[in-house]
């Protein structure tokens, strides 16, 4: 039991970190070591399982996440960018794997965490689900085979909350395609239409994000050209699905080599 893998989740009162905390709680493979929140914030203190709403675990949340970290195997961090970049440098200090969901990481956001991987192992993706993963896949395939006759654009829809556009997905699965036509996205990605836009740019890949209620998470990838259309899509319907994928990471981090990983290693896709 004890030769299991000590897991951290950060974020404990969040909608992916309780998600998290109930999914390692469950697994037959992983034990759960801590769970930290922010200074200041109520739960700090409180018995993780009673602060959930349910019955104690033995387990109190923290805002220590150095000592958190220094006993644990892993660290699961669906947070935000500025607690992720911390919790990058603390990871690599630990030499804990650092699994990391949080999106709309800035460019320099990201070059702090490829510092962290350099001591760590760091698995990262905008979306932990197997079926997204199978879904870029697919988009680049789409997009490999198809001219710019058809034009792509990615649409997403999320919940109320989601403070991020366009989604980390969404961007996954906008690279995937422009990575199949073989296309720089940074050259071709139109995120902002409105007003007197002009004629679609042949070869452009758009964006549109959807906001409202509990939409756990959506997303289109269409083809469309003269005639005919495709689209592919990935409809989330329970947030387990990224809870599990990242727990997946987590244990797979175990025996590899300090680097930055994505679910396409996980998976094996
Ligand atoms: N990769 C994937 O598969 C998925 C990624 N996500 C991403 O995960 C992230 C979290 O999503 P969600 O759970 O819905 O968001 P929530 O807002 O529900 O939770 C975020 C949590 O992070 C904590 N937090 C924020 N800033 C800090 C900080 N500076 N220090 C410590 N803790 C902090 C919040 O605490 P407080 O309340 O005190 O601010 C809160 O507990 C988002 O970036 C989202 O896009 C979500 C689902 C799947
Ligand atoms: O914020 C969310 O909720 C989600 N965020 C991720 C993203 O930005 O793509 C993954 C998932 O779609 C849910």
């Amino acid at each position: 039991m004890t030769d299991l893998p000590g897991i951290v989740v950060t974020g404990a009162s969040g909608r992916m970190g309780q998600m998290l905390i109930r999914t390692v709680l469950d697994s037959p493979r992983a034990r759960l070591v801590g769970v930290v929140e922010r200074a200041g914030h109520d739960w700090v203190g409180q018995d993780v399982g009673v602060a959930m709403g349910g019955a104690p675990v033995d387990l109190h949340v923290t805002d220590d996440a150095l000592e958190a970290f220094s006993r644990a195997q892993a660290v699961i961090d669906f947070t935000a960018p500025a607690a992720t970049v911390e919790f990058a440098g603390i990871a690599a200090q630990a030499r804990a794997v650092h699994v990391i969901g949080t999106t709309g990481l800035s460019e320099d956001d990201l070059a702090a965490i490829a510092a962290a991987a350099r001591h760590a192992v760091v698995v990262r993706a905008g979306n932990m689900s197997l079926g997204v993963n199978l879904l870029v896949q697919l988009t680049k395939k789409v997009a490999a085979a198809l001219d710019e006759d058809f034009d792509i654009e990615v649409i997403e829809a999320h919940h109320r909350h989601k403070v991020d556009a366009p989604s980390g997905t969404a961007l996954m699965l906008g690279q995937a395609a422009a990575d199949g036509r073989g296309v720089s996205l940074d050259a071709v990605s139109d995120r902002a239409r409105d007003g007197m836009t002009g004629a679609r740019k042949r070869g452009d890949i758009g964006f549109h994000a959807i906001r409202g209620g509990d939409i756990v998470g959506e997303h289109d990838v269409l083809f469309a050209a003269e005639g005919e259309r495709i689209v592919l899509r990935h409809v989330a319907t329970d947030r387990a699905v990224f809870a599990r994928g990242a727990l997946k990471a987590a244990l797979w981090g175990q025996d590899k080599k300090p680097g930055e990983y994505d679910m396409v290693d996980v998976l094996g896709l």
